[in-house]
């Protein structure tokens, strides 16, 4: 594509409630959309940061910066780019692989709505429709879990996972699988344990859970290799799987039996693919992960989570989870436990500029 301009824009969601997690709570999210005009169109894509460096040591200004000041003259020095260049343009600057993501995904959106030719179709999707799991957040106590768990059920979600941390991790899935008993069930730590609390994590084991994700430090390999080795639930890896390099390290060093796959943490949908095939090739079941993206990204990952890989039933929620107005025209809806896969070209979405313009605190445009 030849590329004129790219506007940014930061937008505050007002969640439709909070949602805690070990490392803290939200009620407004916070998240940078990226639209690329070029020769062809616009594209358009989405930045998953948020306002701190809570998850990652990505948050919202630190990408906006890097983003204006290094990132998009970069690409606008070039005279054309391909959507498969743009990781390569970008290799110089180091890391800030969400802002990286957002940019090279709203590239590839116009490229593919020039084309006529979808992202699922690019991607290599192999379904039309995909299991829908949901992430619940820690709610006040156990019995507020179940009657959030139970609400979820009810919509018909395939899959619960749910948030835990000290103090909220055994009691917490005590409560759901008592009150659910066998349903599809995992957990989320984000990085809340450490090796010290190994024991601990091993009373988890008689819940028969799906897996347990993430429960050490985000940047660690090692440490969840030796837990692994002394739990009966399999460990699977979120936040340290920021490359495809990273997914070959832990593979060869047995730290996941399972990977969530989000292309805004690995740096974009493409890598998300060599991540999919390399898993695929080791025997390691993946699942698309969230982090409360508009119709954007839920679109891109709605497509990323119908590729053969994807085995296991991912955070690819209805939009109605966390919203109750999305930025686009057709929010990703639940039907039968299922989130069908956009057919449209490139995204498959259109933009609600009404919507877009009501949510919006903050735009600049990047030009040539
Ligand atoms: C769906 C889910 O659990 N996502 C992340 C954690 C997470 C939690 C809270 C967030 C708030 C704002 C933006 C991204 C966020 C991501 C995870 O899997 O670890
Ligand atoms: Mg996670």
């Amino acid at each position: 594509v030849r590329l004129s301009a790219v506007e940014l824009r930061v937008l505050h969601l007002p969640l439709v409630s909070p949602f805690t997690t070990s490392f803290g709570t939200e009620d407004v999210r916070e998240v940078i959309v990226v639209r690329a005009l070029t020769d062809g169109g616009d594209g358009w894509g989405e930045v998953v940061t948020q306002h701190a460096p809570l998850y990652s040591s990505e948050y919202t200004h630190g990408a906006w910066d890097v983003l204006r000041r290094w990132l998009i003259p970069a690409l606008l020095e070039r005279p054309a780019v391909s959507a498969e260049e743009v990781a390569v343009v970008l290799s110089p600057f180091v890391g800030h692989r969400m802002a990286k993501a957002g940019l090279e995904t709203a590239v590839l959106d116009a490229a593919l709505r020039a084309e006529g030719r979808s992202f699922a179709a690019h991607l290599g999707a192999v379904r039309d429709r995909v299991p829908s799991g949901v992430s619940v957040g820690i709610q006040r106590d156990p019995a507020a879990l179940v009657d959030a768990v139970g609400g979820y059920l009810d919509e018909g979600y395939a899959r619960i996972k749910i948030k835990i941390k000290p103090g909220r991790d055994v009691g917490d899935t005590a409560a759901v699988r008592d009150a659910f008993g066998t349903i599809p069930l995992q957990v989320d730590a984000n990085s809340a344990y450490t090796l010290a609390d190994a024991e601990l994590l091993a009373d988890l084991d008689r819940f028969d859970l799906l897996l347990i994700e993430q429960p050490l430090q985000e940047d660690d390999l090692v440490d969840h290799a030796t837990l692994a080795r002394r739990l009966r639930t399999p460990v699977c890896l979120d936040e340290s799987i920021v490359s495809a390099k990273a997914a070959a390290d832990a593979i060869a060093l047995r730290a996941a039996s399972v990977v969530n796959i989000k292309a805004g943490r690995v740096g974009g949908y493409l890598e998300a693919v060599a991540i999919h095939d390399l898993c695929r090739a080791a025997g390691l079941p993946v699942w698309c992960g969230g982090m409360l993206e508009t119709g954007i990204g839920r679109a891109a990952n709605a497509a990323l989570a119908a590729l053969p890989g994807f085995t296991l039933p991912g955070d690819v929620s209805a939009s109605s989870r966390f919203y109750a107005r999305d930025i686009v025209t057709e929010p990703i809806a639940l039907k039968d436990g299922h989130v069908r896969v956009p057919t449209g070209p490139g995204l498959g979405i259109e933009i609600d500029h009404e919507a877009l313009e009501q949510f919006t605190v903050q735009r600049e445009t990047i030009a040539r």
